[in-house]
């Protein structure tokens, strides 16, 4: 068998995660977004890995899914790890994109190029209807976060985010470009390796 289950719930309340994990594995795996009643998990952990597990658990329990939770965020060394896993809510409101890159741009203004490396983390979970841990991974990508914005794609930091290997922020490269090279990538190969691994020895 090639895959272990065909429908999973991707447990987000953010719909440019979704967009992006539908791109990214939609043609393997038959995914259900959040039912819109859903309150919002608490993510009171420490480290993306707890959060993640904790959203994954607390949607499963809600929607009596599989589901797959992304904890994710960016770190930026000069910055002491900044914003981290407060990354939504940098500049104080939940989600407010526009203002958490305006805050890192005002906190970054006095750092040299040399030092303005950062780096997008993405912890990926995926637990069964039970809470049951069925796979987890942790993925990275490096980049440098620029003075000003540069391009319209993407969401959150991506516009700020300079990829060296493909000379352009996230925001400015096709979606398809981004979803080849993300933190988020990097974390569901190894997810949906895991998934076929334990589907293989069943
Ligand atoms: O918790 P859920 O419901 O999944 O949605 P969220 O947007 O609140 O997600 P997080 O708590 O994981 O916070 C992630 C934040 O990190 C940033 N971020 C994560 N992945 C990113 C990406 O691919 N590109 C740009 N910014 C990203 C962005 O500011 C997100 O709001
Ligand atoms: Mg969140």
């Amino acid at each position: 068998m090639e895959v272990f289950f065909l429908q999973i719930c991707v447990a987000t309340k953010n719909k440019h995660k979704f967009e992006e994990f539908q791109a990214m594995m939609g043609n393997s795996y038959d995914l259900l977004p959040l039912p819109v009643h859903v309150e919002e998990a608490p993510e009171t952990g420490h480290s993306f890995q707890e959060i993640a597990l904790q959203k994954a658990r607390f949607y499963a329990l809600h929607t009596q899914m599989a589901v797959l939770a992304d904890d994710s965020g960016l770190v930026v060394p000069a910055l002491g790890g900044k914003p981290g896993i407060y990354s939504a809510r940098f500049a104080g409101k939940h989600g407010d994109d526009a203002a958490n890159r305006q805050k890192l741009l005002m906190e970054m203004e006095a750092i040299p190029d040399e030092r303005r490396q950062a780096y997008f983390v993405a912890a990926l979970v995926v637990v069964d209807a039970n809470g049951n841990v069925m796979a987890a991974s942790e993925g990275k990508v490096q980049g440098m976060i620029l003075r000003k914005e540069q391009g319209n794609g993407g969401f959150g930091y991506d516009s700020l985010f300079y990829y060296p290997p493909l000379h352009h922020t996230f925001a400015e490269l096709p979606p398809e470009f981004k979803n080849q090279h993300s933190h988020r990538t990097v974390a569901l190969r190894e997810i949906l390796r895991q998934l076929k691994e334990s589907s293989a020895s069943l």
